[in-house]
């Protein structure tokens, strides 16, 4: 067995998707972590088409066709990623179709997954002012999340846990794995 065979195929992540239903802290979280890291935060709500937007306000769910476009326009920015600039996404990624279509953009590509109870996240998006998301699909985001625990290279944090401490669990992470 040659050398390379036994290690692991995963690098250091130089992208980091913060992903979640909605509520869990994805914009909160991804601004610490990226500010804590120095790398480009990227807002994934930006990037909806202005279709979908309208749709989440008036309290509809996505489909994987809403999503495809999006998507694509996620994964490209994720594979402009590298050593020199890592980059922080905010993005639900809720099915595992969804995370399999980020990786293939980016080989170094790690998941923070922000993990909330149903009740705190329909708390928080309740209590949230001035944001476009109804909250009478928090169960639906709840409905469609495919937990990504299983999968390679993905760090499962607390969501009701202080900023700051996910940022820097996130930096441990990083920094146990091989460059
Ligand atoms: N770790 C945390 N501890 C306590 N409150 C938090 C935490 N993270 C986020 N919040 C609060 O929860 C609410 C939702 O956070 P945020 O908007 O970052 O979530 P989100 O996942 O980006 O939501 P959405 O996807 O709907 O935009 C905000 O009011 C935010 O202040
Ligand atoms: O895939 C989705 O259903 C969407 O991305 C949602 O998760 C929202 O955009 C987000 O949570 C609200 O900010």
């Amino acid at each position: 067995m040659t050398k390379s065979s036994v290690e692991s195929p995963h690098r250091r992540p130089v992208a980091l998707v913060v992903m979640g239903v909605s509520g869990c802290g994805k914009s909160s979280a991804g601004e610490a972590i990226a500010l804590h890291l120095g790398w480009h935060l990227v807002e994934g709500d930006s990037y909806h088409a202005a279709e979908s937007v309208a749709k989440m306000q008036a309290g509809i769910a996505l489909t994987d066709a809403d999503r495809a476009g999006w998507l694509q326009r996620l994964a490209q920015l994720l594979a402009e990623a590298d050593d020199g600039q890592g980059v922080v996404l905010t993005c639900s990624a809720l099915k595992r179709q969804y995370r399999e279509l980020l990786r293939a953009s980016q080989s170094r590509l790690g998941f923070v997954f922000l993990d909330l109870s149903y009740d705190t996240a329909l708390a928080r998006v309740q209590q949230r002012a001035g944001h476009f998301f109804s909250p009478e699909l928090v169960a639906n985001q709840f409905a469609t999340l495919e937990d990504p625990r299983d999968e390679a290279q993905v760090l499962t944090v607390d969501a009701d846990t202080p900023l700051d401490r996910i940022a820097r669990q996130v930096q441990q992470w990083l920094d146990a794995q091989q460059p």
